[in-house]
């Protein structure tokens, strides 16, 4: 749900303002930022599902925003409040994600308005499927040309059905495993996606904590360890941050904001307590140890060292935008800083780690899913003979386990065979990310702090993204 208050630009008007900031800085020629800008396509579907004995219509969105590499790749949002602006937007900041982190994808994205909670899983199952087919038969979904991924109300759960679908109407596609990526380990997924996007924002801030530059931009001295944080969104993005950031960082995790409301505590919240509450009773309102406030929103205004929007698009905005104190914001969300607040906060001196580099965790390691499912071989497989022993070791500490436990824990060679892949698979994912995560930030880091009329990491990113994108183009022509 876009919370852009009516008197600023939509959504997709604020990516096109902060797409303009950035090209007139640059020497594109003439045509190319057009073209680069615009979204080249959206397509509209509306299509009926039986459920309880009436027929539903459901209105449903896949737009592509840049084909200058195929397939071209965004998430599917389930919410009540998508619309085709929005999509369009969403799209736009793929293109430049993807540019920015050097996936070789294009952009997209797509959405359905429904609010998942008023189905049960049956009935999501058939919604879900029906979506599937009319963006698959008209290849928006398809492993070379349009690869969908989780984003805000969809999860492993409409991947797999997703997936499965596309598999059933191209029953001879080999590589129909690749047309998705975010399925479950068990339907082609690949171990360390659900926490990808979460843990790429950790990663994000590692690399910022690096720079003793880039902290005393924000005001800020020290490591992670201790810093006092701000989560909007304990969902999917969210809780994956917040949580490695408080257990493996130091964090003290002050404030988290919720759709019913804000809990704060100045000596840090359990994340997995509230997020523990949150499954049990459908929001924070009642959790202990904490204060509690209806007004959400609020929060953000909060006194702390690290704030992190990581729900919806436009929360940060001209209405609240003087009254943000964190020095730091780091968007884990697609745009939920407008253009207007985003003037604001960079007069008052704010930093800003933009959310095309801060959540390309995602894309980053739906991208290993996707070349784990093209290339038919387990990820790591190839590097099984070097790391044979040190696997040794693992097999061999495990037995000692196995031996000590004895009847209590039972080690079936499946379990071994299964943990092996896992640790396997997982490394390799974890160190490819933050390769990504290290390489994208110093590249935009270059370009803020090398050209004096670039003055934030966001112009810089885009700067770095557009460049890439018009290359492309250049190379392959239009
Ligand atoms: N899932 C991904 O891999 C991924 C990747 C890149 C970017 N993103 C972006 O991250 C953001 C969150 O996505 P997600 O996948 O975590 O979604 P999600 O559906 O898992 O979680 C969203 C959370 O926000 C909460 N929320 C809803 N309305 C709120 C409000 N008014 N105030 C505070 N919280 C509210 C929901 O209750 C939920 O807990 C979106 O902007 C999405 O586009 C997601």
């Amino acid at each position: 749900m876009s919370m852009t208050p009516a008197n600023e630009p939509t959504f997709r008007e604020s990516v096109d303002l902060m797409f303009n900031r950035a090209v007139a800085l640059m020497d594109l020629p003439p045509g190319l930022e057009e073209k680069i800008r615009v979204c080249n396509s959206t397509y509209t579907v509306r299509f009926g599902v039986r459920l309880r004995g009436q027929i539903r219509t459901f209105t449903g969105y896949r737009s592509v925003h840049s084909e200058h590499m195929e397939p071209v790749k965004g998430g599917i949002r389930f919410a009540t409040s998508v619309n085709q602006d929005e999509v369009e937007a969403l799209a736009a900041l793929m293109t430049y994600k993807c540019a920015l982190v050097e996936a070789p994808f294009g952009g997209s994205k797509g959405g359905l308005c429904i609010d998942p909670r008023e189905y049960d899983e049956h009935e999501m199952e058939q919604i879900t499927r029906r979506f599937a087919y009319e963006l698959a038969k008209r290849d928006m979904i398809h492993p070379a040309q349009n690869v969908p991924a989780p984003d805000m109300g969809t999860g492993e759960r409409e991947m797999a059905w997703i997936a499965d679908q596309y598999a059933r109407m191209n029953t001879t596609d080999i590589n129909a495993r690749a047309c998705v990526t975010g399925k479950p380990l068990n339907a082609g997924g690949i171990s360390g996606r659900v926490e990808a996007t979460g843990r790429g924002v950790q990663y994000a801030l590692r690399e910022f904590f690096r720079s003793p530059d880039d902290k005393k931009a924000a005001n800020l001295a020290g490591s992670l360890d201790g810093k006092r944080v701000v989560v909007q969104g304990l969902g999917n993005v969210g809780y994956h941050a917040a949580k490695f950031l408080q257990s493996e960082d130091g964090c003290k995790i002050i404030g988290i904001i919720e759709h019913d409301g804000a809990l704060f505590n100045e000596v840090g919240l359990d994340v997995d307590a509230v997020r523990d509450w949150i499954v049990k009773h459908g929001g924070v309102t009642g959790f202990p140890d904490a204060a509690h406030t209806a007004e959400g929103a609020s929060v953000l205004e909060s006194d702390c060292d690290i704030l992190i929007p990581a729900a919806l698009e436009g929360v940060i905005n001209l209405t609240n935008a003087k009254n943000i104190q964190a020095p730091l914001i780091i968007e884990a969300a697609n745009g939920p800083i407008t253009a207007g607040a985003d003037d604001i906060l960079r007069g008052k001196g704010t930093v800003i780690i933009p959310d095309m580099y801060a959540n390309a965790g995602g894309v980053t390691v739906s991208y290993f899913e996707w070349v784990k499912n093209l290339s038919h071989i387990r990820f790591g497989r190839m590097q099984r003979r070097q790391e044979e022993a040190r696997h040794q070791l693992v097999i061999d500490e495990l037995q000692r386990l196995d031996d000590m436990l004895g009847d209590a824990w039972s080690m079936t060679p499946d379990f071994k065979e299964k943990y092996l892949r896992g640790a396997d698979e997982l490394e390799l994912v974890r160190s490819g990310l933050d390769d990504t995560m290290r390489i994208a930030y110093q590249s935009m880091r270059e370009m803020w702090h090398s050209r004096e009329d670039v003055q934030d990491l966001r112009t810089a990113a885009y700067i770095v993204s557009i460049s890439k994108v018009a290359a492309s183009y250049r190379a392959k022509g239009l």
